[in-house]
């Protein structure tokens, strides 16, 4: 039995094309269910899907075999357990610094706004720059403008709400895309049967 742990929201929509292409295909019945264990149309792999955040976890400890998450969510769960085995090229955008136009960035200590706290605080380390920073699951693009904040980090692909919220891009953090990631205990126990569907995978792309 193979379980893959996939990413809820827009990941989602760009994985099961890559997923079909393979061979692995979930009936439009079984992704409209309440259920969290999904049938596909082989007897011997089943679908979770769940919070981007949670599926490194749930392939870190072996609960999935494989999964699919942003590097995003990769960089802040950190390499534990897991190998990065794919680039999807799939889910594309970029972790920037973001602020208001007028914004002074030049203070001694600068307050952030992030979902992203480990990417922050490593960016501004390595800049020299001494920050606190704010933790937030959402909207982080109201954090300057209500003054919760200096500058934000966040994801940006289009720049249109950052556009809508009269904020502009500072820096460029880390080129993001969605990432195939195996349980490394996993990949040495189901080697053969891990690799066949990455290779399908693969070759699809
Ligand atoms: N604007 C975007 N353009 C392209 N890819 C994006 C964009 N925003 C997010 N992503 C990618 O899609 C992934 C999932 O984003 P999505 O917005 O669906 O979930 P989320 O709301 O961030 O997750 P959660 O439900 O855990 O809070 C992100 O981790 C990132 O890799
Ligand atoms: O540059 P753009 O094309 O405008 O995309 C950037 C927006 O996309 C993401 O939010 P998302 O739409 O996923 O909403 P959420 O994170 O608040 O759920 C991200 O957090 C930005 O707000």
């Amino acid at each position: 039995m193979l379980t893959i742990a996939l990413s809820k929201g827009r990941i989602l929509d760009q994985t099961l094309p890559l997923l079909e292409k393979a061979g692995i295909s979930i009936s439009k019945s079984e992704l409209e269910s309440r259920k969290l264990i999904l049938d596909t149309n082989l007897n011997d792999v089943k679908v979770i899907v769940i919070r981007a955040s949670d599926v490194p976890v749930f392939v870190q400890h072996g609960a999935a075999d494989f999964g699919i998450a942003g590097k995003d969510v990769l960089l802040e769960h950190g390499a534990n357990g897991i190998f990065e085995l794919l680039d999807l090229n799939i889910s594309k955008c970029r972790l920037m610094v973001a602020s208001k136009k007028d914004q002074d960035l030049n203070k001694s200590t600068l307050k952030v706004a992030t979902k992203y706290v480990k990417s922050a605080k490593e960016y501004f380390y390595r800049q020299g720059k001494q920050v606190e920073v704010i933790k937030l699951y959402g909207a982080m693009e109201l954090a300057p403008i209500v003054g919760l904040s200096d500058c934000i980090v966040d994801l940006v692909d289009t720049g249109n709400t950052l556009k809508a919220n009269n904020l502009v891009p500072i820096a460029l953090i880390q080129k993001i895309s969605s990432r195939l990631i195996v349980n490394s205990a996993a990949f040495n126990t189901k080697h053969k049967e891990i690799k066949l569907w990455i290779q399908k995978i693969k070759q699809n792309l």
